[in-house]
């Protein structure tokens, strides 16, 4: 049975990349993606949005809604201090198996916990069975048409605090425009858009910050 393009990705990153070396881990991938078959990771461009953004949160417990390959699992997790931990949930059980490989090869899997599992089931969970207490950042790059439930069940199971960030991924390409018409009308959100271009072409896109203001 031929091997799927996540696979070929992962295989690359297994032959290529320096293992425990996050930083090679993310230059392969973006290296591979950009030269030999584009896949819908955050990339380089809109990654260092995502490590700004990050770094400036400086999360104690971060959450991630679609790990697809893990690239922005790895991006993230390299981050993180100390004892902070980031939560990434994928309901696709194939694309979970290739990012827990790729979190695994990158050296980061003590600072990320993988769920499988889909969003709407998990973030009900978070709570009693993740003994989260609130989250401190939140990256969305799941269906597009899932940010606004999720965002709502999130603040439903008491899961934001004042101060917490959500970075929402492909606000223009492919677009969240119900999203970003509800969290930009939200009086409870401090919005920010940050324009950039979709990973590995010259397409424009963005990502936009929203703080939980309580
Ligand atoms: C209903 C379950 C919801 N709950 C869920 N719970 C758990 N996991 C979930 C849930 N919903 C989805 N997932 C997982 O997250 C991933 C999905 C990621 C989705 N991302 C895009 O669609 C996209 C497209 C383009 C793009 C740009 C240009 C093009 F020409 C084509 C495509 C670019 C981009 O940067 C993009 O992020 C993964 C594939 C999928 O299994
Ligand atoms: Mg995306």
């Amino acid at each position: 049975m031929n091997q799927s393009k996540e696979q070929r990705i992962l295989n690359f990153v297994l032959q290529n990349a320096v293992r425990g070396d996050p930083c090679s881990v993310l230059d392969t991938i973006d290296k591979y993606c950009s030269q030999k078959e584009w896949a819908m990771n955050v990339g380089d461009e809109k990654g260092l949005i995502l490590d700004k953004t990050v770094e400036e949160a400086n999360p104690s417990v971060a959450l991630e809604l679609g790990t697809y390959c893990g690239y922005s699992a790895v991006r993230i997790a390299r981050l993180l201090k100390a004892g902070a931990y980031l939560l990434t949930v994928e309901f696709n059980p194939e694309f979970a198996a290739i990012a827990k490989q790729m979190i695994e090869f990158a050296g980061v899997q003590d600072k990320v916990k993988l769920l499988e599992g889909p969003s709407e089931e998990i973030i009900p969970q978070l709570k009693k069975k993740y003994e989260v207490d609130t989250l401190d950042f939140v990256f969305l790059d799941h269906w597009k048409d899932r940010y606004t439930p999720d965002t709502i069940l999130l603040q439903e199971c008491n899961l934001l605090r004042k101060g917490s960030v959500l970075l929402a991924d492909n606000i223009i390409f492919p677009g969240a425009p119900e999203f970003l018409n509800y969290i930009r009308n939200n009086p409870h959100f401090q919005c920010t858009n940050y324009p950039s271009h979709l990973e590995y072409m010259k397409v424009v896109d963005a990502m936009e910050k929203a703080v939980f203001l309580g």
